[in-house]
């Protein structure tokens, strides 16, 4: 690690901020931020939302006693500072590296890792049940949540807001403020903090036309009562308490968040209040980096990077499947003037940007909000429309009981887009993809489908634009498909499969990104002179046991391969199937993820680790054709 790092490299913990000035302070703010650039342009993550959380977080823990103080960060991708200010300055560069530090905050990784995060509206929640803990044990360590603006906005954290004003308990909760989500923030709340943001500005305004106007004297001052009147009618709003306030919380802000000495003097003060204390930080994502600080949103999610010159290059490979998604809902947009597309604040990861740019008053955005998209998609599509919902995999578990209860027992056609479905890869176990086939196949009404590359995403796509008898979902993985699949296809049709390879001695059925890997493993095979019959599922629900059982019943043998929990998933539909088809005897083996949370490092490594790949495959099959017959 550069030795310019020479105050950084001497913070083990928190408390070694105490020994430096509030000069020293600025020095270590400015190393703090040095250290992200270097490491991030090397090793890829969350950049921008970093680099804006740098001086808040060098003034929390100058000012707190962190431990036994807590600091729960919301979210967690922009809490980097906190790493390098909890002693983890040395493993930096292993940052979302397979068994290097996770780039997100792990309770496991360290003890100050107070709660760990990655899903977006959780930390103050959280942070009032550490406070009701401490509450009830009668100590007196303080408890700080950190929220961004767009977190801020979600359902959980408003529940917990409105939990916290009621209790009194003494709580801060610091909101993170730079108009950005991952793109640029959005919600009537957005607007509001807008307004209170621009509250030391209008006052001072304010201030300096008073005395510029009495200065003109009497005639003059009475004009101006009339104007300000009519001023303070559209300003009223920040005359009352803020919204804040009216729940319970003492609002201090807006406070610029880069201005470290100020910062310092609002987090020494608000450390000795004992009641919910809400501080507003105006920050700028990206501060510091001019390209970040101009473009927030590119500069969210990094590769790595060129960072003298200010450039990043994102290589342009084969089509992704969140391009296929985009591209053919454009498609079904044009030819069908009732497809709607919602998103939930990510426009940008599920692939809507571009139909956002061509119809954008057929677009919703309706901020982290997964549950309130799924009702309003289920409310759009009782209303006639036809919604396509678009949510990653791991985030529509926010939203399930909307699923559930608002869409599929009510029988609503709205299309789920699960985009990262599987190992997502770098960003590990909160935002893996790997329950959707399980969560969503006890559902009465649902139709999952799952396709093998992202030629049959689009036409998966345009297939459940026209199907209108219930919800439908289709789950697909980070990134783009594998195309050393055979080009001929089918077209797609309820509950149908598909068999891409005819072999006598097993059946492999795969589902989506798991195709392409049981067409590898059949070439493996045929290398040894074992013959499988390779099925593409398409569909787990409704499951195409026709085609199943026919293939089994020749083969006698079955291997089923997803890249999804074994637990409910497409192996153990399959393995249903054969029982209640009276061949439940048949050897058969369900490859699936193990039953735990799967770390994070590159896709092609979790894949392999978690025998997901085709010499796993050709392994368990040779086991099982060799295996003697019962
Ligand atoms: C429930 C959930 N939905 C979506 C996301 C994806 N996501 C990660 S960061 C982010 C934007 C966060 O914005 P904000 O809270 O303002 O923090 P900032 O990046 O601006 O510091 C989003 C939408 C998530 N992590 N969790
Ligand atoms: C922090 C967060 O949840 C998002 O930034 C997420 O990391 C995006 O994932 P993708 O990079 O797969 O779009
Ligand atoms: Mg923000």
């Amino acid at each position: 690690m550069d030795s310019a790092f020479q105050h950084l490299s001497q913070i083990v913990q928190p408390s070694d901020l105490h020994r430096f000035s509030d000069k020293e302070l600025r020095d270590l703010a400015n190393e703090v931020r040095q250290a992200i650039l270097q490491n991030v342009s090397r090793t890829g993550g969350h950049l921008s939302s970093n680099l804006g959380t740098v001086e808040l977080t060098v003034a929390m823990y100058a000012s707190y006693n962190i431990p036994p103080d807590k600091v729960v960060w919301d979210t967690g991708h922009q809490a980097y500072p906190h790493k390098l200010l909890t002693g983890r300055l040395p493993r930096f560069d292993t940052l979302r590296k397979h068994k290097g530090l996770s780039g997100f905050l792990r309770r496991e990784e360290h003890e100050l890792d107070v709660f760990g995060a990655g899903h977006a509206g959780t930390a103050i929640s959280a942070a009032m049940g550490f406070a009701a803990a401490r509450d009830r044990q009668g100590t007196t360590e303080k408890v700080i949540a950190v929220a961004g603006d767009a977190a801020i906005a979600s359902g959980m954290s408003w529940e917990a807001l409105n939990h916290a004003g009621e209790l009194g308990t003494d709580l801060c909760v610091v909101l993170n403020d730079n108009r950005m989500s991952i793109a640029p923030n959005v919600g009537a709340l957005t607007n509001y903090l807008a307004k209170l943001r621009s509250r030391p500005l209008v006052q001072n305004l304010a201030r300096k036309a008073k005395v510029a106007i009495e200065r003109l004297g009497e005639p003059a001052v009475r004009a101006a009562d009339g104007l300000r009147h009519g001023i303070t009618h559209y300003l009223a709003p920040l005359e009352t308490g803020t919204i804040f306030e009216e729940i319970g919380f003492e609002y201090i802000g807006p406070v610029d968040g880069h201005d470290l000495p100020t910062l310092l003097e609002v987090f020494r003060n608000v450390r000795d209040m004992n009641y919910p204390v809400f501080v507003h930080a105006i920050t700028v994502k990206g501060k510091g980096y001019e390209v970040a600080e101009e473009d927030a949103r590119k500069w969210h999610g990094v590769v790595p990077f060129d960072l003298a010159a200010c450039e990043m290059v994102k290589a342009a490979g084969p089509v992704t499947f969140t391009q296929a998604f985009g591209d053919a809902t454009i498609e079904c947009a044009e030819e069908d003037p009732k497809v709607v597309a919602i998103t939930a604040a990510m426009p940008d990861g599920t692939g809507l940007a571009g139909y956002a740019k061509k119809f954008p008053d057929r677009y919703y955005d309706v901020g982290i909000a997964e549950q309130h998209a799924v009702t309003f998609a289920a409310g759009l599509a009782a209303g006639g429309m036809r919604p396509f919902c678009a949510i990653y995999s791991t985030f529509l578990q926010r939203a399930y009981d909307q699923v559930l209860h608002d869409v599929c027992l009510q029988k609503l056609p709205v299309r789920f887009f699960l985009d990262r479905a599987g190992l997502v890869g770098d960003d590990g176990p909160t935002h893996h993809g790997v329950f959707d086939l399980s969560y969503l196949s006890p559902l009465p009404n649902m139709t999952i489908l799952a396709p093998r590359d992202t030629t049959e995403l689009r036409e998966m796509t345009h297939w459940m634009a026209k199907y209108d008898a219930g919800p439908t979902a289709v789950r697909y993985p980070r990134g783009s498909s594998d195309e050393r699949l055979p080009e001929s296809r089918t077209s797609i049709a309820l509950g149908k499969s598909e068999v891409i390879r005819e072999g006598k001695d097993l059946t492999i059925s795969a589902v989506g990104s798991m195709v392409s890997v049981a067409y590898e493993a059949a070439a493996g095979l045929a290398a040894q002179g074992i013959e499988a019959t390779v099925i593409n599922a398409r569909f787990l629900r409704p499951l195409d046991s026709e085609t199943l059982i026919g293939s089994v019943s020749k083969t006698k043998r079955l291997i089923t391969i997803e890249e999804n929990m074994r637990s409910g998933g497409f192996g153990e539909a399959c393995r249903n199937a054969l029982h209640d088809a009276g061949m439940g005897g048949i050897p058969h083996r369900l490859i699936a993820l193990p039953d735990s949370f799967v770390e994070h490092g590159t896709q092609p490594i979790l894949r392999e680790e978690c025998g997901l790949c085709a010499a796993a495959v050709i392994a368990e099959a040779v086991r099982l054709v060799k295996a003697p017959s019962r």
